[in-house]
């Protein structure tokens, strides 16, 4: 979304918010296509492997690494001053660049769920999206993970623009604010669902990742029948489905509760 046009007020519609989310959908499945193609690789996660050149006092893994070493170039150009971007390391240097005037659609917050990201990625999307064993292509591993977790990241934070959203729709602000006010999560939860739009996403999340996964000639027609295409795809389908199903859509709920439960802080 681009926070800096002019019509930036436009930004908290919810129709607007979910074309975002949906966008997101293709980054996130074509990272994971491009992270599936080398093995796990599992030297890259465990702390004491590689020796790091000039910074003989980091003992972490070799993703952590590669990780805060692009987020420190990526702060100096701002990147995190951005309303929709969450870093994964700090503390980080400042921007060497003069601050942007981006609207305020947020009430202030440190809401930052990136440590849940980055433990169900590796324990769970990993192990079932590579193949295993080890390759040797540890820095193109580690760069598409880089790829992945930030694409996540951008997603589930989304959360809170639609729970901002949301919380503004004025026929529903009194039951927020009521539960707000009781501190009931779930009855918060229950509020922010639509299981009618979850379950369109996992459709259309399976139908993408069918599409995206298979070799497209300049001959011949897409096959969107799992049952005969799955062996082939460059992706396996119901890993993708499942991380939405399991990690990505929870989380983002998460992340909508937690802010509106701040929503009425002073
Ligand atoms: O689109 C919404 O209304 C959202 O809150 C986002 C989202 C999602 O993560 O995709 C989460 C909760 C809703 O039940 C539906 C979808």
């Amino acid at each position: 979304m681009n926070f800096l046009s002019e019509n930036s007020n436009d930004s908290l519609s919810l129709g607007k918010l979910r074309d975002t989310l949906i966008r997101l959908e293709d980054t996130i499945i074509f990272a994971l296509i491009e992270r599936a193609q080398f093995a796990r690789n599992v030297s890259i996660y465990k702390p004491g492997i590689f020796k790091y050149e000039g910074s003989d006092d980091f003992n972490g893994s070799f993703l952590e690494f590669f990780l805060g070493e692009s987020e420190k170039v990526h702060a100096k150009v701002r990147r995190y001053q951005s309303p929709d971007e969450y870093p994964f390391t700090g503390p980080l240097p400042e921007p060497v660049l003069p601050p942007l005037n981006y609207p305020k659609i947020l009430k202030p917050n440190n809401i930052n769920v990136n440590d849940k990201i980055m433990k169900f990625y590796l324990e769970n999307i990993i192990p079932t999206l590579c193949a295993d064993g080890e390759d040797q292509n540890f820095g193109s591993s580690a760069t598409r993970d880089v790829a992945c977790l930030q694409a996540l990241s951008q997603r589930i934070h989304y959360g809170k623009f639609v729970a901002e959203a949301k919380f503004q729709d004025q026929k529903l602000q009194p039951k927020y604010i009521e539960y707000i006010k009781s501190r009931d999560s779930e009855a918060i939860e229950a509020l922010l669902t639509n299981k009618k739009v979850e379950e369109s996403l996992l459709k259309r999340l399976r139908r993408k990742a069918l599409t995206y996964g298979q070799d497209i000639t300049e001959s011949g027609g897409l096959n969107l029948d799992i049952e005969n295409t799955s062996r082939c795809l460059k992706i396996n389908v119901d890993v993708v489905v499942e991380l939405y199903e399991k990690w990505v859509i929870p989380l983002t709920k998460e992340v909508e509760v937690i802010y509106l439960l701040e929503r009425l802080d002073e």
